[in-house]
C-alpha cells in the first residue's frame, strides 16, 4: 500500500470537498484507498481535477496574476494516448485560449505519470522563437539555442531567422519524440511599433501574443501531471524588460538608445532606463492597437493587491516569492516592493521537472 500517496490524496480530498461544500469526502477517501490497493494509484473526478488546477495557480508564489485563479478554463485530455491526438488537443487549446486576441486563461491536462509511463512536451513554451548559434554569434532567441539544436537533431530544419517558431515536440511513455510544425493559423503575433517614434518599426520586431508554459509538472493530491500546458496573458515587462532587453536574450537596449540619440557611453545619462521605458511603451501600445490582451505592471500589481485582500477575506494568508513578484521595471512604484510574503510551497502546485532531453 502506497501510504504516502494515500496521505496526499486524503489531504487533497478533504480540502477540496470542504472548499467546494461537497458531502461524502470520507466515502471518496475510502474509494481512493481501495483503488490505490488495487492499482497503486487513483483517478481524479473532473471536478477534483478542475479544482486542483485552479488551486495550483492560486498557490503559485511567483505569479502576480493570481487574482483570476478561479476563472481558469480546464480541458481534461487524460484519455488521449498517442502523439497525433495530443498534438490536435494542443492546437485546440491554442485556438480557444488565443480567441482572436481576447485571451482566455486555459490549461490542458494530459494523462498523469504512472511508473515510467509519462507524457512530456520538450518545449519550455508551446510557442517560442528558435536560436541559432553560428561561431559565437546567435541569430534569434539565445534562450532557445539548446532546444533548437534538439529539434534539428530530430530532423526539424529552421529558416535561420530571428523569429522562427519552434516545432511542438511530444514524447509519450519514453518512445522517440515526435515533432510537428505548428500551423500558422494557431499562432497570433504582434508586430512592435512605438506611438511616437516612427523609426521603431524599422527594427522589424514582433512577439507572440500568448505565453503557453508546457514544461512544468502539475501535482494534485499526490498525482503528477507531467504534461499540463497552461496559458494566461503577458505582463508587458516580460517582453519589453526581459525577452527583448536582457543582454543574454535579444539585447536591444543599445539599439533603442542609439536611435533615441542618447549618450550610451555614460551610465549617468540613464540611457538604459530611458530605452527600457520606450521599449515597454512600444509593447503595450502594439498589443493594445492589435486588441491582444496584456496587462501593464502597475495594473498587475493592483490586481495582485486585490488578490491578497480576497485571500485574507477567505481566511487564507497569500503566499508569495517577493523576488519574482516585484516587476523588473520601477519595482518600488508598486506596493509589492514594500510588502513581504511567506514563500511556502503548498500543493496543489506547479513544479519544475528535469529536462525531458539530456
Ligand atoms: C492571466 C494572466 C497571468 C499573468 C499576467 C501572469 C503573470 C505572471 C508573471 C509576470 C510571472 C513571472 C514570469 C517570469 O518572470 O518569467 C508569472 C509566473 C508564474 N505564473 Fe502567472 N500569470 C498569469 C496567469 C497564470 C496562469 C493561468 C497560471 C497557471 C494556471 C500561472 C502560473 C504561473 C506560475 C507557475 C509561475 C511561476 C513560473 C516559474 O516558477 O518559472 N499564471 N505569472
Ligand atoms: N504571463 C506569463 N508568464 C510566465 C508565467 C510562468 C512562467 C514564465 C516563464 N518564466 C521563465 C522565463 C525564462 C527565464 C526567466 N523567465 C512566464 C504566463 C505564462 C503562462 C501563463 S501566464
Amino acid at each position: 500500500m502506497n501510504r504516502e500517496l494515500l496521505q496526499k490524496a486524503e489531504q487533497f480530498i478533504f480540502e477540496c470537498y470542504e472548499e467546494l461544500g461537497r458531502q461524502g469526502a470520507g466515502e471518496r477517501v475510502k474509494e481512493i484507498e481501495r483503488s490505490i490497493e488495487d492499482s497503486g494509484t487513483y483517478q481524479h473526478t473532473f471536478e477534483e481535477l478542475e479544482y486542483g488546477a485552479k488551486v495550483a495557480w492560486r498557490n503559485s508564489n511567483r505569479c502576480i496574476g493570481r487574482l483570476f485563479w478561479n476563472s481558469l478554463q480546464v480541458f481534461d485530455q487524460r484519455h488521449l494516448q498517442d502523439e497525433k491526438e495530443i498534438r490536435d488537443a494542443v492546437y485546440e487549446h491554442m485556438n480557444y485560449a488565443t480567441n482572436g486576441g481576447r485571451i482566455r486563461s486555459t490549461i490542458s491536462v494530459f494523462k498523469p505519470k504512472q511508473g515510467n509511463e509519462e507524457v512530456r512536451f520538450w518545449n519550455h513554451q508551446l510557442i517560442r522563437y528558435a536560436g541559432y548559434e553560428i561561431n559565437g554569434e546567435v541569430v534569434g532567441d539565445p534562450a532557445s539555442v539548446d532546444f533548437t539544436r534538439q529539434c534539428e537533431a530530430l530532423g526539424w530544419q529552421g529558416g535561420g531567422g530571428r523569429f522562427d517558431v519552434l516545432p511542438l515536440v511530444v514524447q509519450v511513455d519514453g518512445s522517440k519524440p515526435q515533432w510537428f510544425e505548428i500551423p500558422e493559423e494557431h499562432i497570433l503575433e504582434v508586430p512592435l511599433r512605438h506611438p511616437e517614434y516612427k523609426w521603431f518599426s524599422d527594427f522589424g520586431l514582433k512577439w507572440y501574443a500568448v505565453p503557453f508554459i508546457s514544461d512544468m509538472r502539475l501535482e494534485i493530491g499526490g498525482i503528477d501531471y507531467t504534461a499540463a500546458p497552461f496559458n494566461g496573458w503577458y505582463m508587458e515587462t516580460e517582453i519589453g524588460a526581459r525577452n527583448l532587453a536582457d543582454e543574454f536574450r535579444y539585447n536591444l537596449l543599445p539599439n533603442v538608445a542609439e536611435a533615441m540619440g542618447l549618450n550610451t557611453r555614460r551610465n549617468s545619462s540613464l540611457w538604459k532606463d530611458r530605452a527600457l521605458i520606450e521599449l515597454n511603451q512600444a509593447v503595450l501600445y502594439s498589443f493594445k492597437q492589435d486588441k491582444v490582451s496584456m496587462v501593464d505592471h502597475h495594473s498587475a500589481a493592483q490586481q495582485f493587491q486585490l488578490f491578497e485582500k480576497k485571500e485574507r477575506t477567505c481566511g487564507r494568508e497569500p503566499t508569495g516569492d517577493w523576488t519574482w513578484l516585484i516587476p523588473p521595471v520601477s519595482p518600488a512604484s508598486t506596493h509589492i516592493f514594500h510588502s513581504s510574503y511567506t514563500d511556502r510551497m503548498d500543493t496543489p502546485n506547479f513544479f519544475y521537472q528535469t529536462n525531458a532531453y539530456e
